[in-house]
């Protein structure tokens, strides 16, 4: 049922609520959640939450887990590692858009009490996600939550670092380059995105991970995900994956948050504009008949998930600058 569990949930066929792999068990804890234990754990292995399908319409992710549950069920993977799989929002992905009410990934927050069939389903998702923490406490915890960008981007897979207290280990600077990562980006505040909930409450190790650009499924490069499906699989089996240099990694840290306040909002650029395309001082980049305008200032700004139809009150565009490779991943 494993390699079929993602066609039922989406379905809305129940799949058996129990089952065993050839190196485990996996259940079922609620729609388009699962749980894998190993019947061996690892001693490198990690309390890893995978999730895909945050947003309806970004399906690479989506196949690309499919791939590694087909490798799961067939034993050609060693699961070692006890995981949580999360397909995040499954109606969605049903109509193909990226949400239907609201943008589940603003919805993270403790205390988020929205009404809704978003909000409903954010707060199932942390409840699975401490459970999960909790089932494993003593455990490294990682979250990856993987995403493909609306734009062509100059940097077509990237991560997304989300703000908290807790540093990044420089060993995932490491494996994201190994996994075909060009670019990561700090955020400079809270965010409530899914990535952002397991950093800051649990003090995962966590990321949105950017692979690539929107397509229908069965137009996606997998091949292009190989070494991101590298890691995965690495992390899954509780062995230690594979690393680059992070001098590959272009880095990057937000600077401004350019937020949509009224109706009467624009940016004064195309649509289709790259991300990280660079703007050079003096810029006028957005209006808003609230905000007014907001120029580039003395030094130059990239521009990231640009959007100019998010919801007043929304995230329109961040607007980043680079920044010096952390010092933790420097190596002696
Ligand atoms: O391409 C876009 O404009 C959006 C792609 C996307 O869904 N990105 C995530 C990033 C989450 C984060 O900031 O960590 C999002 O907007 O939710
Ligand atoms: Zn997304």
């Amino acid at each position: 049922m494993l390699s079929q569990w993602i066609d039922l949930t989406l379905a809305e066929r129940v799949p058996e609520a129990e089952g065993r792999l050839p190196f485990g068990r996996y259940r079922l804890l609620g729609p388009g959640i699962l749980e894998l234990i190993p019947s061996e754990r690892q001693a490198q292995a990690r309390a890893c939450v995978i999730s895909v399908g945050v947003h309806g319409n970004e399906t690479a992710p989506i196949e690309l887990l499919g791939e590694l549950l087909s490798r799961l069920e067939a034993g050609s993977l060693r699961l070692g590692a006890p995981t949580l799989l999360i397909l995040g929002n499954p109606p969605a992905i049903r109509a193909g858009e990226r949400f239907l009410d609201t943008n589940l990934n603003r919805l993270f927050q403790r205390g988020q009490d929205r009404h809704g069939d978003e909000p409903e389903r954010a707060r199932t998702l942390m409840a699975a996600v401490d459970a999960f923490y909790a089932r494993h406490a003593g455990s490294q915890r990682l979250h990856y939550d993987l995403h493909t960008a609306i734009r062509d981007s100059r940097f077509p897979r990237f991560a997304v670092e989300p703000h908290a207290e807790h540093h990044t280990g420089a060993e995932q600077w490491r494996w994201l380059a190994a996994a075909g990562l060009q670019a990561v980006l700090h955020q400079h505040q809270h965010s409530w995105t899914f990535s952002h909930y397991s950093k800051h409450y649990h003090g995962a190790q966590a990321f949105t991970l950017e692979l690539g650009k929107v397509a229908p499924f069965g137009h996606n490069d997998l091949v292009a995900l190989r070494p991101m499906r590298a890691l995965l699989e690495a992390l899954v089996e509780g062995r230690e994956p594979p690393g680059q240099d992070p001098d590959a990694l272009a880095f990057f840290r937000v600077e401004h948050e350019l937020m949509r306040h009224s109706r009467d909002f624009s940016l004064h650029f195309a649509d289709d504009t790259a991300n990280f395309t660079e703007f050079a001082p003096g810029s006028l980049l957005a209006s808003d008949a609230e905000a007014g305008d907001f120029r580039v200032g003395d030094t130059p700004l990239a521009v990231v998930f640009p959007n100019a139809k998010v919801e007043i009150g929304a995230r329109a565009a961040l607007l980043v600058r680079p920044s010096p490779v952390p010092e933790a991943s420097i190596q002696p």
